[in-house]
């Protein structure tokens, strides 16, 4: 069977008040229903988190957020294109093009290099610019990924795993640098992550998807930044779990 091909672009803004909302999204492929009505709104400035079992639909959703594809039914409000910017577990940056290049990609105008060489120093890659990609490590391909999505000033920036592939110290540097980089310039968050602590150690919110809707909308109301040894980390963390568990 084939799809259509998706005409996705979900450029209708939000309420006031809002930095995202989702009215009733379902998204099926083919016979396969990932997502059933699915209702959702997200203040500016928030951070969320996305869990759930494997398959259960969040990057489906984050797809339908970025406006990669659009949704079978309802509908999806997240701003203009240009307000949103998408990370991946794989950095795809230009083997051929210098980090500072790659970072410039797409952006306008005669400073363009130069936003970019200052997107790199708040990643902690000042002086990286001219350096080519294949001589970075993983981690600091990330950093790369995030000053090229961050240089774009985004209101909403989706996260799909972006640490997934990391170790687990650089995973904890780059909570840091997350959590650091979203308070000084105050976008919205959206990040998909299969690591619980990851999702309670960033978000103010933690949504578990289940069966095609949001089964858990858990706050997260503990002091920033956050340490996984604070009181309360442990038990939200092991709630989340045992609510993944008791799904599928
Ligand atoms: N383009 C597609 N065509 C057909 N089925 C798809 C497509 N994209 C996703 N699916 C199916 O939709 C379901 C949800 O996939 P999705 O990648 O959103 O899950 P996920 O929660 O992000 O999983 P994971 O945690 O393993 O990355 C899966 O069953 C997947 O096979």
């Amino acid at each position: 069977m084939h799809e259509p091909l998706a005409v996705a672009e979900p450029t209708r803004a939000p309420s006031p008040g809002l930095a995202l909302q989702l009215r009733g999204v379902a998204k099926s492929f083919g016979t396969r229903h990932v997502l059933h009505a699915l209702d959702l709104n997200v203040a500016p400035g928030e951070f969320v988190a996305l869990v759930g079992r494997s398959g259960c639909g969040k990057s489906t959703l984050l797809r339908l957020i970025a406006g990669l594809d659009a949704p079978t039914a309802g509908h999806v409000e997240a701003g203009e294109a240009h307000e949103r910017r998408l990370m991946f577990q794989d950095a795809r940056l230009l083997p051929w093009k210098r980090v500072v290049d790659n970072v410039a990609l797409g952006l306008p105008g005669r400073d363009a290099r130069d936003r970019a060489m200052e997107a790199l120093g708040q990643v902690g890659l000042a002086g990286r610019g001219n350096d080519w990609p294949a001589t970075l490590s993983g981690g600091q391909r990330q950093r790369v990924a995030l000053a090229r999505a961050l240089v774009h000033r985004p209101r909403l920036l989706l996260l799909d795993e972006p640490l997934g592939a990391l170790d687990a110290l650089t995973r904890l540097e780059m909570h840091r640098l997350i959590e650091q980089l979203w308070r000084r310039h105050g976008f919205t968050a959206l990040l998909v992550t299969h690591d619980v602590a990851e999702a309670v150690a960033l978000a103010d919110r933690v949504l578990l998807i289940d069966r095609g809707g949001i089964a858990l909308d858990a706050a997260v109301a503990l002091p920033r930044p956050r340490s996984r040894t604070a009181p309360g980390f442990a038990e939200l963390e092991e709630r989340v779990l045992r609510q993944i568990v008791g799904t599928g």
